[in-house]
């Protein structure tokens, strides 16, 4: 969300925001709808304060002028009533253009439509070279019994999966390895659950727009949240912090749900995109500071690159273009790990600052040290979500004989393991 007083005195720069970002929102409608709650506040004010110098002359009038004082008093009563329904109305209405309008993008964010338009800013490690018809990871998995899709399916429905044996271990091990590593940069480790209100969806954003994402357990009115994001972005919502307490970093491990409403046909088969993952997530609340806010970014992509290092994956970091950037962001990167089945990088981390585009929604502030109170600013990036991640993993490791290298910051979460599966 912006300041209002923002929107009012900037109207071009948001109109240029929603059309950089494929918002197809209307600010002079936004506007009149603010003019008229104004209007309406202040005529509500006016009647309030005739009727305040009515009442005050009751008691003090005589007993043949008083009739006619309580009757314009009862009368400037039904006034103010009558505003009332249209003022509910039009204030409804102002928080819902409010909700959808889209952050102002960094300059130096690229302008594009959509992926195709991100750009490539860094490419680290080497492309694997196999002297053996190299497996897709679904062959993989299969080949060392590390996973089911077709009986889960029958039990769980589309785009379910069930990891075994030593999957299950190493997606523990990957957990454990980014936990560890944000633990040394000083981030508070927190489980969250799933569930989460809708006042916290909106507070990040992913609703109104992204409800049909999210699924919904009507009986506790709750939703399950497709992103620890969801959860920590809302664990301070309403509070005033001291700028003494911030930065506040979280690590977020939670499941994550989504229904992918619109996927349809994409990533069908395998790990790559399914109704459920599991993912450690790391979240920073900030000073209002646009300087601090580039710094915590920047250190935030630099530790989703570190954990793809420790995995020895091939990997390009591409800064987000404003169209496919989302309507919250002030500036995105996403690491991609090379995916050799497919001779291409896939999103496995994505790296967002949004400002105070999300504390606006969720009221998360702080007194500053010359006692002001501001919004905080929060940022967000994976540190690492599996399975999609075990799929560069295996393929980029993968042997002749189908067994997998075991990279070696893993080993230790692993028993040492050097290599896992197929021998014989
Ligand atoms: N449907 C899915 N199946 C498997 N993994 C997914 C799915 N959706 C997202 N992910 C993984 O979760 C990562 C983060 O998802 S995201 O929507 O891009 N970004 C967020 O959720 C942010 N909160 C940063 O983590 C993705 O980069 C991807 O690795």
């Amino acid at each position: 969300m912006l300041d209002i007083k923002f929107i009012r005195e900037n109207s071009d720069i948001v109109k240029n925001a929603c059309k950089l970002k494929n918002v197809a929102l209307d600010i002079d409608q936004l506007l009149a709808l603010d003019k008229e709650v104004s209007s309406l506040k202040t005529e509500e004010q006016n009647l309030l304060t005739q009727k305040n110098g009515i009442t005050a002359k009751i008691p003090k009038a005589s007993a043949d002028e008083r009739p006619a004082l309580i009757a314009e008093s009862k009368a400037l009563d039904e006034k103010v009533k009558a505003l009332k329904p249209r003022a509910e109305k039009a204030e409804e209405e102002l928080k819902t253009l409010m909700y959808l309008t889209p952050q102002i993008p960094s300059p130096k964010a690229p302008i594009g439509k959509d992926d195709n338009d991100n750009v490539e800013v860094k490419k680290a490690g080497v492309l694997p070279k196999f002297d053996f018809t190299p497996l897709d990871h679904v062959q993989i998995l299969e080949k060392n019994n590390w996973a089911d899709f077709e009986r889960i399916a029958k039990v769980s429905g589309s785009r379910s999966y069930s990891l075994k044996n030593e999957m299950v271990l190493v997606e523990l091990a990957m957990h454990r390895l980014a936990m560890d590593k944000l633990m040394q940069k000083g981030f508070t480790v927190v489980s969250v659950p799933a569930f989460a209100r809708e006042e916290a969806l909106y507070g990040t954003g992913h609703f109104p727009n992204g409800r049909d994402q999210a699924y919904y357990i009507p009986e506790q009115n709750i939703y399950l949240a497709g992103t620890a994001e969801v959860q920590i972005n809302s664990l301070h919502a309403g509070e005033i912090l001291k700028e003494a307490e911030l930065p506040i970093l979280y690590a977020g491990y939670s499941p994550c749900f989504r229904s992918e409403a619109g996927s349809y046909g994409r990533d069908v088969r395998g790990l790559i995109r399914v109704h459920q993952f599991m993912k450690v997530e790391q979240f920073i609340y900030c000073k209002n500071d646009p300087a601090e806010s580039e710094k915590w970014h920047k250190i935030l992509l630099e530790t989703s690159e570190e954990i793809v290092q420790d995995l020895e994956l091939p990997y390009r970091v591409v800064e987000c273009c404003t169209g496919d950037m989302g309507a919250g962001k002030v500036r995105m990167f996403d690491v991609e790990a090379w995916v050799p089945s497919e001779q291409k990088y896939r999103e496995t981390h994505s790296c967002s600052a949004l400002h105070d585009w999300q504390s606006r929604r969720t009221q998360t502030r702080y007194r500053d040290n010359d006692n002001k109170v501001q919004y905080v600013h929060t940022l967000n990036n994976t540190a690492i979500a599996t399975p999609r991640i075990l799929v560069p993993f295996l393929e980029n490791h993968q042997q002749a004989d189908g067994s997998v290298k075991i990279p070696a910051k893993l080993q230790p979460y692993l028993m040492g393991m050097t290599v896992i599966g197929k021998k014989n």
